[in-house]
């Protein structure tokens, strides 16, 4: 007999439509293996006692936990997404600073190129025109002058060496050693690399001082927010694949032209609510509950309880082990106290006048790294400057900053100092106003042997999942990671939800890795 359509069950063939037509345009749509099979018995065995009318809850509102949001709530999944704080972003965020009477960044936020599922996490909410886009990069070498670093007609992995080739301040010993370097490490790296630090790998492949200086370290402490003695040559490999040797656009920085709060402001809301995926701010989530083996929802701060058909847990991981404290949570969680974190902080500085047009810049043998001329930015792109017309607002990043964040004052005074190195107007300009934000736990430490205690997103207790920028992604703690941790935590719970064998997509692919490339490094 023909049952009525209710509301619900029109909701219900929508998502499945929707899903449906997702895994068929899937690229990764291939005939499941003996494994799947199993792991998929096993799991829909799992998700029998969860009721799939009841939202995914998702703690945390910082990108990870949004791009969870996003993935499911693109597909008809009802989603809940509780955030302790007043805003989402999480580290990616601004705050109201009283010196200067503005919103500010807790730091210059920048992507690149290669991040191709932040791009389309921007994309899909529509915050994607939100940025501009860097083809020329100005080094500021130790003798103030500027190299523009930008792509030649050459393809990849060649575009970037007559760049390369005009930074007057490395020897032809140290391109010549840097050539090399970058070869060796490109290439797939052999068991050896393990508990090696990048810094003892690029002096046991004879890379000269001023290279290291000049070159290893300035983009990678900036890329991995970590110094060289501390990092994992895995992932220094990683940024110079996929940024300056796979494609040509891959190392392409792409800077908000607004406040962090704004990009993740208005317009996310606005395409959550238009998906009915309920965002809920100043909501702290104090422990998960359990029914057995299985996780069944959460508890808030006010005792309220909110039942889920899943729980993605999307805090940092120095928060994860105070929600999983009970057994068998507790196993969950473990690994993840062993990562270690790194700090970033940002130098903020308002003149009276210009000191500089560049838009960015960076900043070679300085403790300085980046410079980011936040009027010009903000005033590109036809928007309304962030600052008045009398003053000029610029920020300076220094990450991996342990040995210089102690003092603030101190710190001002030394970054004032280099600026004014570089460009004497400096010295007639009246600094205005000046703040120094250090973010202690900025992003877990690329240390060797940290990819090991990243836990994948699907948790072995039934209802538990995990995103993060700390979860396996393979990524270091980057807005790029965070994404990719959301959308990989979202695809195991579509996978568990659809009772076919195929799932659908939401990772986005990388971008192609060029033929030459491929050949010379045996890239795949
Ligand atoms: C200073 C600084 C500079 C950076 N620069 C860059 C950069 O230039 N480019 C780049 O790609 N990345 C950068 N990063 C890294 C990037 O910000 C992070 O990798 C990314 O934002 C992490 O997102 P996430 O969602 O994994 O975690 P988070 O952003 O930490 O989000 C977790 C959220 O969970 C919430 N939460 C915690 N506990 C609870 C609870 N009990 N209940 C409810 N909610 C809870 C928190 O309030 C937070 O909003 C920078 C980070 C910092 C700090």
């Amino acid at each position: 007999m023909d049952r009525p359509i209710t509301a619900d069950g029109l909701h219900s063939l929508h998502r499945r439509i929707a899903i449906a037509a997702t895994a068929i345009a899937s690229a990764r749509h291939t005939a499941p293996s003996d494994s799947d099979r199993s792991r998929k018995a096993l799991t829909t065995e799992n998700q029998e006692s969860s009721d799939q009318r009841l939202p995914v809850i998702i703690v945390g509102g910082g990108l990870a936990g949004m791009a969870t949001a996003e993935g499911l709530s693109r597909l008809g999944v009802p989603v809940l997404l509780l955030e302790s704080r007043g805003r989402l972003g999480g580290r990616a965020s601004s705050f109201d600073d009283p010196a200067s009477g503005m919103q500010i960044d807790n730091c210059q936020h920048v992507s690149m190129g290669c991040c191709t599922n932040f791009r389309n996490f921007c994309e899909q909410t529509g915050i994607a025109d939100h940025f501009r886009v860097e083809k020329c990069l100005n080094f500021v070498g130790p003798n103030g002058r500027v190299a523009r670093f930008k792509a030649s007609n050459l393809p990849a992995p060649f575009h970037l060496t007559p760049a390369f080739l005009r930074l007057q301040y490395l020897s032809f010993a140290d391109r010549r050693s840097i050539a090399r370097g970058l070869h060796a490490l490109a290439r797939p790296l052999g068991p050896d690399r393990r508990n090696e630090t990048l810094l003892d790998w690029l002096r046991r492949h004879q890379q000269t001082d001023v290279a290291i200086d000049r070159f290893w370290h300035v983009v990678l402490v900036s890329a991995l927010s970590e110094s060289l003695d501390r990092i994992d040559v895995a992932y220094g490999r990683k940024v110079f694949v996929d940024g300056f040797l796979a494609n040509r656009t891959g190392w392409q920085v792409e800077i908000p032209t607004v406040p962090l709060d704004d990009l993740y402001g208005e317009s996310l809301l606005t395409c959550f609510d238009s998906r009915r995926a309920e965002i809920r701010t100043k909501t702290n989530v104090t422990a998960l509950r359990t029914e057995g083996d299985r996780v069944t929802g959460v508890t808030l701060r006010d005792g309220t309880t909110i039942d889920a058909s899943a729980v993605v847990l999307a805090v940092p991981h120095h928060r994860v082990d105070s929600l999983l404290t009970e057994p068998p949570l507790a196993e969950v969680g473990q690994s993840i106290q062993e990562l270690e974190s790194a700090p970033i902080s940002s130098v903020h500085l308002w003149f009276d006048r210009e000191i500089t047009d560049l838009p960015h810049a960076v900043l070679i043998d300085r403790v300085s790294q980046w410079m980011f001329n936040r009027t010009q930015i903000a005033s590109r792109n036809g928007q309304a400057a962030p600052t008045d017309e009398s003053r000029f607002y610029y920020q300076i990043v220094i990450s991996a900053s342990r040995d210089v964040a102690g003092n603030h004052d101190e710190l001002t005074r030394l970054v004032v100092e280099e600026l004014s190195d570089i460009w004497p107007q400096v010295r007639s300009a009246k600094l205005l106003v000046s703040r120094v934000v250090t973010e202690r736990r900025a992003v877990f430490s690329v240390t060797p042997g940290s990819d090991r205690l990243r836990p994948p997103q699907r948790t072995s207790v039934p209802g538990l999942y995990l995103a993060g920028d700390w979860t396996a992604t393979g990524w270091p703690a980057t807005m790029e990671g965070a994404v990719r941790s959301g959308y990989l935590a979202a695809e195991e719970i579509l996978s568990d939800r659809d009772e076919s064998d195929a799932a659908p997509k939401l990772l986005a692919d990388d971008l192609p890795t060029a033929l030459l490339s491929r050949w010379l490094f045996r890239l795949p």
